[in-house]
């Protein structure tokens, strides 16, 4: 598959020449305007059961760190919420800015976050990631927005193993990790039908973007940006900016499952 990235000669704004669907009627990130959001009382909670010993490895692939799941059983799943049947969390990773104003992809009344955190899961009526990959309704992620805080010692967990995956190409093992750690306590969610926020910009995901932010602090975020988009040996490229701006919303309705 072409390279891609996030530079000047590589980035969002070329990514239509190898990718037109970049293009297309559902693509993410977006600007979510509250005032906008309709709220749907149909909406069921968010049900999210993650079973930590299914965590298994963390990897840098040169355009974020990702966090691995086994999933092969349903012992770490999401139900309820905008979806219909049981999604498998396959993986979560970040995207972030080179300065604590910027970083996250999705927008809220214009609003960028220092940080944008993504639990990506696959429908089961699919046989497996691979193949649910460019359903229309074979993902759905879970968007969480990082906000300048205290320092939050779940998510320190996962920047303490950042020296052992500094350059691309890099990884370690993960054990014993539990995501639900990383989410804020209440669960009120956007939701909307889009993409993959990267190539291949596949239509496929329903879309849940927590309301609530969790914390960092930003001698955090100066840990993250310590990672590197380039492998060990070459010029050191800080990993940072990695965030798709937000894309037309082209007439899709954003739900609320809150007032
Ligand atoms: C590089 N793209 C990320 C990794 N993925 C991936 C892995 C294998 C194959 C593939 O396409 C052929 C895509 S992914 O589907 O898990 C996702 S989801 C997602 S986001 N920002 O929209 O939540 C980014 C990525
Ligand atoms: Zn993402």
């Amino acid at each position: 598959s072409h390279s891609w990235d996030y530079s000047t000669q590589g980035g969002p704004d070329k990514w239509a020449e190898h990718f037109p669907i970049a293009n297309g009627a559902r693509q993410s990130p977006i600007n979510i305007i509250p005032s906008q959001a309709q709220f749907d009382s149909s909406l069921k909670p968010l049900k999210i059961q993650y079973d930590p010993s299914r965590s298994k490895d963390i990897l840098n692939n040169g355009h974020t760190f990702q966090v691995t799941f086994l999933d092969d059983n349903d012992s770490t799943i999401l139900t309820g919420g905008p979806i219909t049947g049981t999604y498998r969390l396959k993986q979560f990773h970040c995207h972030w800015g080179g300065s604590d104003n910027n970083g996250s992809e999705h927008t809220v009344d214009g609003v960028k976050y220092p940080c944008e955190l993504h639990l990506v899961h696959w429908n089961t009526k699919y046989a497996n990631f691979n193949e649910a990959l460019n359903k229309s309704d074979g993902l759905a992620v879970i968007g969480v927005f990082l906000k300048i805080g205290s320092a939050n010692p779940r998510l320190q967990k996962v920047l303490d193993v950042f020296g052992a995956i500094k350059a691309k190409g890099q990884q370690t093992t993960f054990p014993n990790f539990d995501p639900k750690n990383l989410l804020p306590a209440s669960l009120n969610f956007w939701t909307y039908e889009g993409s993959l926020t990267t190539p291949p910009l596949y239509e496929s995901v329903t879309w849940i973007v927590l309301k609530d932010p969790i914390s960092v602090s930003s001698t955090q975020m100066q840990q993250f940006r310590k990672l590197l988009f380039t492998s060990a040996g070459e010029t050191p490229l800080c990993m940072c900016n990695n965030y798709r701006p937000p894309q037309p919303i082209k007439g899709r309705k954003v739900r609320a499952n809150f007032k």
